[in-house]
Parts: structure tokens; C-alpha cells; sequence
């Protein structure tokens, strides 16, 4: 992670709210990105994932807050922040009776500096429908489209909305590895996800948000690891612990179970970030 102060942020909300008539889908949320790092947001269905993602891009306004992208406001300086950020939708947003490549040659035309098209259209694996409209692409071929739609103007920070979604597995891992690319280019990366193995592999930070506010944050390790980890229940007659934990640590609630007469019960290994997840956003479907 970079030091902190504003010009090591890309991304920095502050008490950020919105409602939709009586939904509140998002709660006084705060967060910063670190520039140069994959951050991935995590959330259940109906989290407020989009609205965040939205709110950033400047497709919506915030009812309250303050949002910094690139340490400028999204719709006050959307002029400003268009050529520096790319953006991925969820569905696409396509037009659809373009043909993708003369689409990304036309967006290409917009930018100052653009990508290769073909190169893009090659990494992508776009050619073999790069000439057949959008209306008639399967849902993994609109995606990469989208993808490299966001991609084509050489973008300081991309928003990446649940960007394997409908993907095959060659596809997801296509996607990945641009993932890694960009950030060894030095792009920032916010993406949305819900697949935990999506964001244990790419991020450098996660924020695991529901009901429009922040649970937790922090690297994958931090969030997995013995301290966030370690998860305690208790019956009248038996302490139970989930989690990673010493030798000593251990012995020590082995003599504090005895001391109270307690059957304790040890459960091994680490737990995993769907461990957390699960732990923090409950089980019950949205
Ligand atoms: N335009 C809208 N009008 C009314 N309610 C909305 C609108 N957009 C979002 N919401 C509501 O706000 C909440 C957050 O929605 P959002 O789309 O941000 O969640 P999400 O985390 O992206 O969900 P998913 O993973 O299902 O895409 C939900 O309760 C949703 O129904």
C-alpha cells in the first residue's frame, strides 16, 4: 500500500449516502483506493455495490458525502476525469447494432492517446465476432467488449463492475491476467465482485460492504488472518473456536476450559475469505 495523503488516493468517500425513495443503498459509506492497486468490493446481492461504482463514475449524484476520483469530484469535473477513467458496466450499455470493431476504433478516436485496437481486439480474443452487431453477441462476448471499450483509452483508473459475470472459465482467466497487467502498468482498479476467488486473486485490497456501508477492509491476509479470523461460540457446556491459532494459544484455552469446566472444541485450519464473508453478511439469500 502507498503512504497515505490525497495524491496516494484514487478513490476517496467520506460519509457517502443514497437513497432510492425508502431504499437506502448506501449508509454514510467511507473509503479510500490506493493509486496503483487493485481494490475489489465485495458485497451480497443488492449490497450497493452499482450505486458506489456509479456514484464514482458520475452516472449518479450522491445525496450526501463527498467523492473524490482522482482527487476531483465526478460530476463537477467530469470533463476532466473522462480521458484519465475507463469504466466497465455491468450489462454492457452497448450499442446494439454497432459491430465491435468499428465501435472500439470509434472510441479509440476519442482519446488522445489510445491503445493498439487491434492488439486490444487480439488480447480480448474479440476477432471472431469483432464484425457481427453487438445484438447479436453471446453475454461473455459483450462483456469483453465492454471490457475493452474501458480499456481502450489508456485509463490512469478503471472500474471494473463484476467483470466475469457470464464469463467462461478461459474467458475469466483472460480477464485476470489483464487484471495483473494493468496493475504492473501502475493502473488503479476498482472492481466489483461477488466471487470471492476473483478478489482473494486480484486485489491488493478488499472492502466487504452491505447494506450501502463498509463491514471490513483490509488485504486478504489481514481479513483471514488470526486476529479478524478467529471466531468464538458458546454453549452452556462447550466453547467452540474457528481459526488459525498458536500452539500457545491453544494451550492456553485448553487450561482455561479446564479451569471452568468446559469441553472445548478446536476447529483446524484458515479460514477462507467466504469463511468472512459468510461470518459478516449472514447466509440467508437477498
Ligand atoms: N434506480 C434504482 N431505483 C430503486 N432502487 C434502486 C435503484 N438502484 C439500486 N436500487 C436499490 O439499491 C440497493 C443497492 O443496489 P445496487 O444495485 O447498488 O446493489 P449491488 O450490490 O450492485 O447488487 P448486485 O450484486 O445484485 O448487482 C438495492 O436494494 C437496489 O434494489
Amino acid at each position: 500500500m502507498l503512504a497515505a495523503g490525497t495524491d496516494h488516493w484514487c478513490l476517496e468517500l467520506e460519509g457517502v449516502t443514497k437513497s432510492f425513495g425508502d431504499t437506502r443503498a448506501l449508509r454514510s459509506l467511507s473509503l479510500k483506493a490506493s493509486q496503483g492497486a487493485v481494490t475489489a468490493i465485495l458485497g451480497p446481492n443488492g449490497a450497493g455495490k452499482t450505486t458506489l461504482m456509479e456514484i464514482c463514475e458520475g452516472l449518479q449524484a450522491a445525496d450526501g458525502g463527498t467523492v473524490r476520483v482522482l482527487g476531483l469530484d465526478p460530476r463537477r469535473d467530469a470533463a476532466r476525469l473522462r480521458p484519465r477513467v475507463g469504466v466497465m458496466v455491468q450489462d454492457g450499455g452497448l450499442p446494439i447494432m454497432a459491430r465491435p470493431l468499428e465501435l472500439l476504433r470509434h472510441v479509440a478516436r476519442m482519446y488522445a492517446a489510445p491503445r493498439d485496437v487491434e492488439e486490444l481486439v487480439d488480447l480480448l480474443g474479440l476477432d471472431a465476432f469483432a464484425r457481427t452487431s453487438v445484438r447479436r453477441l453471446s453475454g461473455g462476448q459483450r462483456q469483453r467488449l465492454a471490457l475493452a471499450i474501458a480499456l481502450v483509452g489508456r485509463p490512469d483508473l478503471v472500474f471494473l463492475d463484476e467483470p466475469s459475470a457470464g464469463l467462461d472459465p478461459q474467458a475469466r482467466l483472460v480477464v485476470w491476467d489483464l487484471v495483473e497487467t494493468l496493475r504492473a502498468d501502475g493502473v488503479s482498479v476498482i472492481l466489483s465482485t461477488h466471487l470471492m476467488d476473483e478478489a482473494a486473486r486480484l486485489a491488493d485490497h478488499v472492502a466487504i460492504i452491505d447494506h450501502g456501508a463498509v463491514l471490513a477492509q483490509g488485504t486478504v491476509a489481514e481479513l483471514t488472518g488470526p486476529v479478524a479470523g478467529a471466531r468464538a461460540t458458546r454453549t452452556p457446556d462447550a466453547a467452540r473456536l474457528r481459526g488459525p491459532l498458536t500452539p500457545a494459544a491453544r494451550a492456553d484455552l485448553a487450561e482455561l476450559a479446564d479451569t471452568h469446566g468446559l469441553t472445548l472444541e478446536l476447529e483446524d485450519g484458515v479460514r477462507t475469505l467466504e469463511d468472512v464473508f459468510l461470518d459478516l453478511t449472514g447466509r440467508s439469500l437477498r
